[in-house]
């Protein structure tokens, strides 16, 4: 997937500016973290590309196409192309592993054998296939993010988006999710992930976009 943000704004109700005038592009394919002090709007720029909230001002194409002229009954597909990790994974405490990742695609109607392909294929590229039945928390806080991102690519998503996905973890935990994303990455898949662990950013050789105060004011160098 391809996303281009030009001259973008988000204003909240509140009167809280949170992003502004912010422009960059990702190319297909293409691999970045995206840096920044609490309250930058790292979020706030990954809610507009789910399209959980609007900007307010600019423009956001994704694959060439203004999100803002998607019709409401395009917005789930589009979110469909969209996999979301987040810092303390959102897993459900009552479900298995397995129904976990299930989740995604038990919303978007898929039968049951075609969802137990699916799970058993993401489950096997984190590396978890023999942990399915268990309970996720008999997991350990590795375990459970590798479960969180299973998730988030079980629908095959073409843009994978991670928000501080290894805020919890020690160094060592930290680097295998990472390198789990590049892993995606590889395979065609176009990443950004937030994080404000400057030094592991910088281990990766990517691409780094910084925000202040919702102003985009790093792009390209390493951190
Ligand atoms: N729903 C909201 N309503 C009003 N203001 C908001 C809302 N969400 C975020 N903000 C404000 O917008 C600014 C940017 O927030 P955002 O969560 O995008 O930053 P962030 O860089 O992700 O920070 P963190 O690393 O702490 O999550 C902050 O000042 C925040 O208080």
């Amino acid at each position: 997937m391809e996303i281009e943000f030009q001259r973008v704004g988000k204003k909240y109700e509140s009167g809280q500016e949170a992003l502004s005038q912010v422009s960059f592009h990702l190319q297909q394919g293409e691999m970045a973290f995206l840096t920044g002090h609490s309250g930058a709007g790292k979020s706030t720029l990954m809610k507009l590309m789910m399209m959980i909230e609007r900007q307010t001002s600019g423009q956001i194409l994704v694959d060439g196409v203004d999100l803002r002229t998607l019709s409401r009954r395009a917005i789930p597909h589009h979110r469909r192309r969209v996999g979301v990790v987040f810092q303390n994974h959102q897993l459900l405490l009552d479900r298995s592993v397995f129904h976990n990742v299930a989740l995604p695609l038990q919303v978007s109607g898929a039968d049951s054998q075609q969802i137990a392909k699916r799970v058993r294929a993401a489950l096997d590229k984190v590396g978890l296939l023999d942990k399915e039945k268990y309970n996720p928390m008999a997991l350990s806080g590795g375990e459970q993010q590798r479960v969180g991102i299973a998730r988030a690519v079980v629908n095959k998503p073409q843009l994978l988006l991670a928000d501080e996905p290894t805020g919890n973890l020690d160094p060592k935990l930290s680097a295998e999710i990472m390198n789990l994303f590049q892993e995606f990455n590889r395979v065609g898949v176009t990443v950004l992930v937030a994080s404000h662990d400057l030094a592991l950013v910088a281990r990766m050789r990517h691409r780094v976009l910084t925000l202040s105060q919702g102003r985009m004011v790093n792009d390209g160098g390493f951190a």
